[in-house]
């Protein structure tokens, strides 16, 4: 008999997400059936998107959505051996039952230096996020200028590396000078602290007076609107996430955009990576590589143990990862 502990939204979230939205609940699971796979998650992924996908997916009381690594620890089905490592869609949960659809096994070539919590991050959905994006969208061509916000994050991380593997000159913002020292390392062209600085749009021309070809957009609302007056003639966009909106209980206005778009004659695309999903191996196989090569940095930011899962994504919404924020158990 398996006890599974799983995190629940109490209720929908007002604002910012607070301690007592979430409830740690405990569940006997039943034996296994014909077919099933019983699994324990080793690694659990906190991300943005679980905010707003949260008022159209959850009703209170619900499992929070999100995924995990998780291992097979008994198996009535032949295709799912016990031992084997698997991506799962299972919510904040230690324990689950499944049938085998919609699990993903790791790439079979997964090196033994490389630690399976990047099939969360860096190899994983904000990994083909960065990559499907970044190459997709903005289509970046050698000597580019690319501008990426939230650049020390999961997805922001890799998206100035790719850019820099693909002869871009790279501009990065995050939230910490310990941030700004990290994208150094990692390759970043320019950095700045967006939370400390005077003028977004004086230290966006400071970084590059000739301004931007690809903006990767990972934050929106006023981030964006003084990105966007500082773009080149047809300079791409890749709207990949809107974070400082994430918490809005009422639309905040900004400047209207479309003049920007109109006389720069700007692309402006948002993305999904199951966009990609036929493409999805080709997208693992190049950045696993990457990364045992070393060519592509990863940074993670661990939080151990289940219980403090809610802290964990509460602080990834309020700034305090580096890279990939996880939670181990
Ligand atoms: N289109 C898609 O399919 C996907 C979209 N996304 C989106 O990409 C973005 C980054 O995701 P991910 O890399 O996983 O997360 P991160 O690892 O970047 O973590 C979130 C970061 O957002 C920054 N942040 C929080 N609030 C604000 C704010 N008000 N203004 C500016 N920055 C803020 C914080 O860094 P800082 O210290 O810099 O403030 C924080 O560390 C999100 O918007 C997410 O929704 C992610 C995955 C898939
Ligand atoms: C049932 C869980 C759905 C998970 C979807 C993950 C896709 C991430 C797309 C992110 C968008 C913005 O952050």
């Amino acid at each position: 008999m398996v006890v599974a502990k799983s995190w629940i939204m109490v209720q929908h979230f007002e604002g910012v997400p607070k301690p007592e939205d979430f409830k740690l609940i405990e569940r006997e699971l039943p034996p296994l059936k014909d077919g099933e796979v019983l699994l324990e998650s080793d690694f659990l992924s906190v991300d943005p998107y679980m905010r707003p996908y949260s008022k159209t997916l959850l009703k209170d009381g619900d499992i929070m959505i999100g995924s995990q690594v998780a291992r097979v620890i008994e198996s009535k089905n032949p295709a799912f051996p016990v031992g084997g490592d698997y991506v799962g869609y299972a919510g904040w949960t230690t324990h689950f039952i499944s049938d085998g659809k919609g699990l993903n096994a790791l790439p079979s070539n997964w090196p033994d230096h490389v630690p399976k919590s990047l099939a969360l991050g860096a190899v994983g959905m904000p990994g083909l996020t960065a990559y499907f994006g970044l190459l997709e969208i903005c289509k970046p061509k050698e000597g580019d200028i690319v501008m990426v916000n939230s650049a020390a994050g999961a997805v922001g991380s890799l998206v100035g590396q790719i850019a820099k593997i693909k002869g871009c000159k790279v501009v990065g913002s995050a939230g910490t000078d310990d941030k700004l020292t990290f994208l150094k390392e990692i390759g970043f062209d320019e950095v700045f602290n967006y939370k400390t600085v005077s003028s977004l749009a004086e230290v966006l021309k400071k970084a590059s007076p000739e301004g931007y070809d690809c903006f990767f957009d990972n934050v929106g609302g006023k981030f964006a609107d003084a990105v966007l007056q500082q773009m080149k003639d047809f300079g791409r966009v890749a709207v990949c996430g809107a974070i400082s909106i994430y918490n809005d209980s009422v639309p905040s206005t900004g400047p209207y955009i479309q003049p920007y778009i109109l006389f720069k004659q700007l692309r402006m695309e948002g993305f999904l990576p199951a966009r990609w999903d036929n493409q999805k191996a080709e997208g693992e196989k190049q950045l696993l590589e990457w990364v045992a090569e070393g060519k592509l940095k990863y940074h993670e930011h661990i939080t151990n143990g289940f219980v403090n899962m809610p802290a964990g994504f509460m602080g990834m919404l309020r700034g305090e990862n580096t890279g990939k924020a996880i939670i181990r158990i």
